[in-house]
């Protein structure tokens, strides 16, 4: 379904009228390529055949609310206190995204009461025993350097009442998730609690997640240092396969049900030469099968490395087990690189073939390391968005970058759909030319 102008409006919590202490720095009111004015929209559509295909006027095409600063606000500073949490995996960043949250709460709108809450939507439940930290910019001083999270992360859930008691018992204004698909959930139902008391708490989302599986968002702070992590393991693959007689390198990567990852480690060093992904079911057998392309390239090349997306070919894997699930209700998936490196060697066996299989698994390894310079620039540009946002009024939201702008996406419509490579896309196209591999298996 394709987004209408009202799936792009952001709630508010009413009307902004404080003179905000970021003001004077503002330009003047007019958006240009590098700056968009708080009344100017973000259109949803960059085609002309999208923005034809609306068949409407300029004024009714859909567009997001820019990100940024106001002239005005609706939070006194001097009276705002904030909380913040970090819910689901690990991802690359979350603490730059803490520390740049804070910074600008302090620095610059002049907050002085942030708290963090522990464990995820843990913290704010009383039994669990987590009492919330104080934070300002002594103790967020260098967390940046360090991979994970200060305030620690938690799956499972938790009773949104619970939640917004805590909030009020602490009157708390300012809710900052910091998480997945599964905590934006979380906190669109904490958003609605709050409405339904008819309180004023804004609850901002920054998404993360390594998968970048979070739609409108263009990309997800932590992708671009995961993949780049993952590279190094292609690039051991290729070495390895490379140094023996019918060498085959196959290397695993996270992505439940989005194969970035995956695409975007192939694509940056171009060693990989079957990539699987869950988005492109692949035909395992018979003469155009993954394992007979794979044995013919291995036979006329010498060598090749194959990459996995963890969610790629689960239908292989389907047993009459029940579907286990994590605390959150997350499928747990079943390992497709143990299956595939157990049917590689059988196949080569069954026709005669000597190989050699290397198995990587860099698994944890990609997610627990400290944002790239890229990402850690990102994740301190979507932390200075999501505290506009909040000191401006706006509430359930998330803040992302769309057409290269910051952008305010509801959490409804960030929650809406998963994000995925798409098989038609270019990005899958590039990933078809840099590999050779057939658009389908069979
Ligand atoms: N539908 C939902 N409603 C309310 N809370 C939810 C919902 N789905 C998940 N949550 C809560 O959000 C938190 C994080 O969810 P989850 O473990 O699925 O990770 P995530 O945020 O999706 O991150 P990732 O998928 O990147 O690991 C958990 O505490 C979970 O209970
Ligand atoms: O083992 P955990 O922490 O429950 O999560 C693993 C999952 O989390 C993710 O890293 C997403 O955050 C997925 O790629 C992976 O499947
Ligand atoms: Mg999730």
């Amino acid at each position: 379904m394709v987004p209408q102008a009202v799936d792009l409006t952001v709630r508010t919590l009413g009307e902004c009228r404080i003179e905000s202490p970021l003001a004077p720095l503002l330009p003047e009111p007019e958006s240009t390529e590098h700056y968009v004015d708080e009344d100017d929209r973000v259109l949803f559509d960059d085609t002309r055949s999208m923005v034809a295909a609306r068949k409407t006027k300029l004024d009714a095409l859909p567009g997001f609310e820019p990100g940024g600063p106001r002239r005005k606000i609706f939070f006194q500073p001097s009276k705002t206190r904030v909380g913040i949490v970090t819910c689901g995996g690990l991802c690359p960043g979350l603490n730059d995204v803490i520390r740049g949250l804070v910074l600008e709460l302090t620095s610059h709108y002049g907050v002085t009461k942030i708290y963090g809450f522990r464990n995820g939507y843990q913290g704010f439940i009383a039994g669990y025993g987590h009492p919330p930290i104080d934070l300002d910019a002594e103790a967020v001083s260098g967390i940046n350097e360090y991979g994970g999270t200060i305030l620690g992360t938690s799956r499972g859930s938790q009773d949104p009442y619970e939640i917004v008691d805590c909030l009020e018992q602490m009157s708390i204004n300012v809710l900052f998730v910091i998480g997945g698909d599964g905590s934006m959930r979380g906190a669109l139902t904490i958003a609605d609690v709050v409405k339904e008391r008819g309180l004023k708490i804004a609850v901002i989302g920054v998404p993360k997640t390594i998968d970048n599986d979070i739609p409108y968002i263009e990309q997800s702070f932590g992708f671009q240092t995961a993949f780049s992590k993952a590279t190094e393991s292609l690039r051991s693959a290729h070495v390895e396969a490379r140094a023996v007689p019918n060498g085959v390198g196959l290397v695993q990567v996270m992505g439940r049900h989005s194969g970035f990852i995956a695409c975007y480690a192939t694509l940056a060093n171009n060693d990989a030469d079957y990539v699987l992904i869950p988005e492109v079911p692949f035909q395992l057998d018979g003469e155009n099968g993954f394992l007979a392309h794979l044995r013919r390239r291995v036979a006329e090349r010498g060598h090749a490395v194959v990459v996995a997306a963890e969610g790629a070919g689960q239908e292989y894997l389907e047993s009459d087990e029940p579907g286990q699930v994590d605390k959150s209700g997350n499928r747990n998936l079943k390992d497709i690189g143990l299956f595939l490196r157990k049917r590689i060697a059988e196949d080569f066996a069954a026709h005669g073939m000597e190989s050699s299989l290397k198995y990587i698994d860099p698994s944890y390894a990609i997610r627990s390391v400290p944002a790239n310079p890229y990402d850690s620039v990102y994740c301190i540009r979507l932390a200075h968005a999501a505290v506009h946002a909040a000191m401006a009024g706006r509430t359930a939201m998330v803040v992302g970058r769309w057409r290269g702008r910051f952008v305010h996406v509801p959490i409804a419509l960030a929650i809406s759909k998963r994000n995925q490579v798409d098989p038609t896309g270019d990005l899958w196209m590039s990933v078809l030319e840099t590999t050779g591999q057939p658009r389908h298996f069979g």
